[in-house]
């Protein structure tokens, strides 16, 4: 949901060595077609269909830095997946300004709506507690430097390592 995890997430990657991979944009690449495309011909169902099939073919192998679509946690196998294969962060982020950093996107089709910011109240209250159940980590993404997040992201990770 414009959370902030491209930034972030490339970031992470570059420091850890490792590729950064967005399930958004392997998406597109699959299908040859923006995602609100994929929203139109197919509807959100349809979306969420290939979302799941990316999901579970991203997952599993390790090494990545993996980036997700805002989402994909309302999908119980996704949760799951992403749980058992990897280190899951939810970056949280207040609807305002999620607001504030989606409004000039119009590549999001779930926003296309009249009162965009209440669509995201609306979003966030319902998937907050799906996040935290599939996150291992969960960081304000508020925070104003992204180079912060990543450094928080880093000692945590060692943690859990070593837990
Ligand atoms: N920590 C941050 N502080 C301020 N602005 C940010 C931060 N992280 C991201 N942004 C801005 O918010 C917008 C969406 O960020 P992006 O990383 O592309 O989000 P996502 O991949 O979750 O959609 C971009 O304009 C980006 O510059
Ligand atoms: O919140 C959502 O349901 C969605 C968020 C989008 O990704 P971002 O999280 O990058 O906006 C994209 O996967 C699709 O439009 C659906």
């Amino acid at each position: 949901m414009g959370a902030g995890k491209t930034t972030v997430g490339r970031m992470l990657a570059k420091r850890l060595g490792r590729p950064f991979l967005d399930s958004d944009h392997e998406i597109v690449e699959r299908t040859g077609v923006p995602i609100p495309t994929i929203f139109e011909i197919e509807g959100e169902d349809g979306f969420r269909r290939r979302e799941a099939q990316t999901i579970h073919d991203l997952t599993g192998g390790g090494g990545l830095v993996l980036a997700t679509g805002g989402g994909v946690v309302i999908n119980p196998e996704n949760r799951r997946r992403l749980n058992e294969t990897g280190w899951v962060v939810y970056l949280n982020v207040p609807p305002r300004l999620l607001y504030e950093r989606t409004r000039h996107d119009r590549n999001r089709p779930l926003l296309h709506v009249e009162d965009p910011l209440a669509k995201l109240e609306e979003l966030h209250a319902i998937r907050d507690p799906l996040y935290r159940e599939a996150a291992h980590i969960v960081v304000d993404g508020s925070h104003l430097v992204a180079a912060g997040i990543v450094q928080h992201l880093l000692r945590e990770f060692n943690r859990l390592c070593k837990a």
